[in-house]
């Protein structure tokens, strides 16, 4: 019983980690935000001391603004796959999901901001 629980499990991170190879493989979005974040942080964390707290401020960013693109890129798949045709409903479905990794994206630009300057 709690060897099928372990299995299954484990099952449900290979496929999430499937999901993650899929997005660095076929999202340009994704893979530009990771180079960029990388580049950004480890300049300017060799000219500012950065405290515990603010590398898990840091961290957090990171997390929530990766997870909204992939978020993002998910919608955009299934509204592709629903309707792959020109639709005035896609097209705001769409547009609202990319306003949310923008919101994101400008709070943690804002959060970059304050810890580095
Ligand atoms: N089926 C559609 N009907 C109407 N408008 C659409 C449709 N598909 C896309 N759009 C418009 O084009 C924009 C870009 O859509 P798209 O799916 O190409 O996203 P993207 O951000 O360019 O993602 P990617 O770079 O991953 O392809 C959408 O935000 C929307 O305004």
């Amino acid at each position: 019983m709690k060897n099928v629980f372990l299995a299954k499990r484990l099952h449900s991170f290979k496929y999430a980690l499937n999901g993650l190879w899929h997005l660095w493989k076929k999202e340009i979005n994704f893979r530009i935000q990771i180079f960029a974040t990388i580049t950004v942080v480890t300049t300017l964390s060799r000219l500012v001391e950065i405290t515990r707290t603010k590398w898990m401020l840091i961290t957090i960013c990171v997390g929530i603004v990766l997870g909204a693109e992939a978020f993002n890129s998910d919608i955009e798949r299934i509204c592709d796959f629903i309707s792959p045709e020109k639709n005035r409903q896609i097209k705001i479905i769409k547009d609202i999901s990319a306003a949310a990794v923008l919101i994101v994206s400008v709070m943690a630009a804002i959060i970059g901001v304050i810890i580095f300057c």
